[in-house]
């Protein structure tokens, strides 16, 4: 069964969410990719995987995320977050990362967990 990731990035992340898909381009190829909007337009248009979009994060989008995974439809979040800039949606990004720990969805924070995230999904042989 496809696994379900959502990826999601702060505006100083964008650049650094785009390489990672591009290096892991086979393994999200064989997800089903979900993303707030600009993230997942800018994966779109640069790496051409599908991705179903929901909302910019400021505009709700983490919220609609969150939703997914309250309802057990995300196998894991990969959500670079911009530590040094303020978000004007803080109460949101908090919200979506608590959903998380409350379904025992992996997050990822950084580029180095979430490697580890993806490496676990190709040796899940199910
Ligand atoms: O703000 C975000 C996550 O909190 C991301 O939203 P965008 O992908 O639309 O920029």
């Amino acid at each position: 069964m496809k696994k379900t990731v959502a990826l999601i990035a702060h505006d100083r992340k964008k650049e650094e969410m785009l390489t990672f898909v591009l290096k892991n381009k086979k393994v999200l190829s064989s997800c089903h990719i979900i993303a707030t909007a600009t993230t997942g337009k800018i994966i779109k248009e640069n790496a051409e995987l599908d991705v179903t979009t929901y909302l910019s994060g400021p505009l709700g989008g983490d919220q609609q995320i969150g939703a997914q995974i309250a309802c057990e439809k995300v196998d894991a979040v990969i959500f670079l977050r911009d530590p040094l800039t303020a978000q004007p949606h803080e109460p949101d990004i908090t919200a979506l990362l608590r959903i998380c720990d409350v379904h025992n969805i992996p997050v990822a924070t950084n580029t180095a967990t979430a490697n580890l995230v993806l490496c676990c999904f190709t040796s899940d042989k199910e």
